[in-house]
């Protein structure tokens, strides 16, 4: 059995159909790129996973268990949006994590523990470059910056899956390469299997070693919402020990003879073929 298991999920908002029959199977340590139409279906896909939200139908294993009905530390995230604790400074809020495993309400730590976890927070503010700015808050930070702080703050919490949704999407083109970098000399170090959704799909190809393309099969042309989206795509890339391709030529990583197309056979998804709940 895989790491994440995905089985028939499907998704619906109110009568409207979002996502529908979306069967996944990744190992770990993967980094699974994800692109799609803006609307198709890709953060509610990243919610699922991470137990914000429950499927209509259909279900999720994490290592073989039922996934648990909320959020836990096993898994972190970080949205495009900053997210980030504005009124503590860059050390706070790598120390928040530990803080609030050790003492949820007080949410500060004392003595040995408050030392590990502040050492825990230097050895993280060094590996994301972020050592000089330690005593700086948010509102002090570049955009590039405040993302870095996002990225320690999830790792701080030793997550075995970290989900971004379009973390890279505000930043300029140098700040962007950059941020890649970081992220797969982190993703290499820790072993973590990344969950990522772009918009860049320079990127997907370039970060990913395996990238998902969810899209639509079914299109009612009088009515666009009637469907929703599933896998279309799901292209092998590369093995995670394999070399930067370097983000200058994203496209050599893919041989089309690795592409699997979905669509065809495994994506036939019958009328009436919905969820049962
Ligand atoms: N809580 C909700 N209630 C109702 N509809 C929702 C909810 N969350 C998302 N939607 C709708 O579900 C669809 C999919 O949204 P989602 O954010 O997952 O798409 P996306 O592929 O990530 O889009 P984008 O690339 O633009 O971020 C959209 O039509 C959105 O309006």
């Amino acid at each position: 059995m895989s790491f994440v298991e995905a089985q028939r999920i499907f998704v619906t908002y109110g009568d409207a159909p979002i996502l529908e029959r979306v069967d996944l199977s990744v190992d770990e340590g993967a980094l699974v790129t994800v692109v799609g139409a803006s609307g198709c279906g890709k953060s509610t896909f990243l919610r699922i996973l991470l137990g914000q939200e429950r499927p209509t139908a259909g279900e999720i294993r994490i290592d073989g268990m039922p996934l648990a009905g909320e959020p836990d530390a096993g898994r972190g995230v970080v949205f495009q949006k900053y997210s980030v604790f504005p009124h503590l400074t860059v050390l706070g809020n790598l120390m928040l994590p530990a803080e609030f495993e050790g003492s949820r309400f007080l949410g500060r730590l004392f003595g040995a523990r408050r030392q590990a976890a502040r050492e825990a927070a230097e050895a993280m503010m060094e590996k994301i470059g972020l050592a000089h700015a330690r005593d700086r808050y948010p509102a002090q930070l570049s955009g590039g910056m405040q993302q870095r702080l996002a990225i320690g703050q999830a790792l701080l919490k030793r997550p075995r899956i970290l989900l971004l949704d379009e973390p890279f999407g505000a930043l300029d083109p140098g700040t962007r390469r950059d941020m890649q970098a970081m992220l797969l000399d982190l993703w290499r170090e820790t072993g973590m299997t990344v969950f990522m959704v772009t918009h860049d799909i320079q990127e997907a190809f370039h970060l990913g070693t395996r990238l998902l393309v969810f899209d639509k099969i079914r299109h009612d042309p009088q009515f666009p919402a009637a469907y929703g989206a599933t896998i279309t795509y799901d292209i092998p890339l590369k093995g995670r020990h394999a070399p930067d391709p370097g983000p200058e030529d994203p496209m050599t990583a893919a041989s089309p003879a690795g592409i699997l197309p979905l669509a065809a056979g495994q994506s036939e998804i019958e009328r009436g073929d919905e969820p049962d709940a």
